[in-house]
């Protein structure tokens, strides 16, 4: 099958980054956030997992770059040095090979820029709810002219279809299937029928900073969801669409960021997962996300995952809401 040898480096690396996640999680009392230029916390378990896939994807495929979420200028400084200690000691335990000098080389492997070929990742997506003890995703994907052809979305703490820990895989054109956090195949997964009205709930952000909580309800209300939304930190919302929990998710721009653009790492693996189950993704209006241009979706406005069938009638009401 095409993108096999990507398909399984990208599972390995990704099931490795979530061990290390769930095992930063169960060994500190409260995992500490460093805090980012931007304000946004950073844990040594997004360290740990960038780290990781990092190596693996430049073990596999070195001409390839990664474009990740995180790099190593703050934990290169003199005073993180007890930081970085603690990450190579949990990327030791899956990586025997890691010194603190390689595991900054690997982080910053992810300082790829977008091309004709890269990978995208986002070691924890949902950084928050990482913190909070909620939900998380490590999301993985692979990109060739603007198309996404493997995705990646392991989410440890997600317990759906009687899975504890949900790992999902797409293929371009294979279709998504469900893994066990082991990394055994289980099933392939479909998004929500139309018939099924009980589980054509919509999900939404934990973080109300990040959407439209007042015109995401009144969206799904003009579409005939009456049931309150889900929330849930990160991807692990396309997860809920792809395997037919929930028949849209919305992410409109939030009023108080409304010049935030999203990016690329934050759906890239989340998108391929909800498409191969027969689901459909858009921005706000209409338009395909950007995956070609920079890591930021500059043309794009909002996001609009579904199960396919209500696509065009969220669009509608979109349109016609103030
Ligand atoms: N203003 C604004 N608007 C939209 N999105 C933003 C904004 N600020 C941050 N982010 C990104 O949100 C990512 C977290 O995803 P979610 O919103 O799905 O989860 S959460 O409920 O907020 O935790 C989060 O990803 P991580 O940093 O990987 O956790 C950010 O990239
Ligand atoms: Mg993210
Ligand atoms: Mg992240
Ligand atoms: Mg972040």
């Amino acid at each position: 099958m095409v993108y096999d040898t990507e398909k399984q480096v990208a599972i390995k690396a990704a099931i490795a980054a979530a061990k290390l996640c769930q095992q930063v999680r169960q060994q500190e009392i409260t995992p500490e956030a460093i805090q980012k230029k931007d304000r946004s916390p950073v844990t040594i378990a997004d360290f740990g997992a960038q780290a990781l896939i990092c190596q693996a994807l430049a073990a596999a495929f070195p001409s390839d770059p990664v474009v990740g979420e995180e790099d190593a200028a703050t934990l290169r400084q003199a005073e993180m040095s007890d930081q970085l200690a603690k990450v190579t000691q949990y990327v030791q335990a899956i990586e025997p090979t890691a010194t603190p000098e390689t595991v900054v080389d690997w982080i910053d492997h992810g300082n790829g820029q977008v091309t004709s070929r890269y990978w995208t990742l986002d070691p924890i997506d949902g950084t928050k709810g990482f913190l909070r003890g909620d939900q998380y995703a490590v999301a993985l994907a692979l990109i060739e002219a603007g198309d996404i052809k493997v995705g990646v979305l392991a989410c440890p703490a997600l317990e759906m279809s009687g899975q504890q820990g949900v790992v999902l895989v797409a293929v371009r054109g294979q279709g998504t299937e469900l893994l066990t956090m082991a990394g055994q195949p289980v099933k392939s997964v479909q998004v929500a029928s139309p018939e099924d009205k009980e589980r054509l709930r919509f999900v939404e952000s934990v973080e109300s900073g990040h959407g439209d909580q007042s015109q995401q309800s009144a969206v799904a209300k003009a579409v005939g969801i009456t049931a309150d939304s889900i929330r849930m930190d990160s991807q692990a919302k396309y997860a809920a669409v792809a395997m037919g929990e929930a028949g849209l998710y919305l992410r409109l721009p939030s009023p108080k960021s409304p010049d935030y653009r999203e990016k690329i790492w934050d759906h890239a693996a989340g998108v391929l997962v909800v498409e191969e189950a027969g689901g459909r993704v858009s921005d706000m209006n209409g338009k395909p996300l950007n995956f070609a241009q920079s890591d930021r979706m500059q043309d794009n406005r909002g996001v609009v995952v579904s199960n396919g069938t209500i696509h065009d009638t969220v669009l509608k009401a979109l349109a016609a809401s103030p």
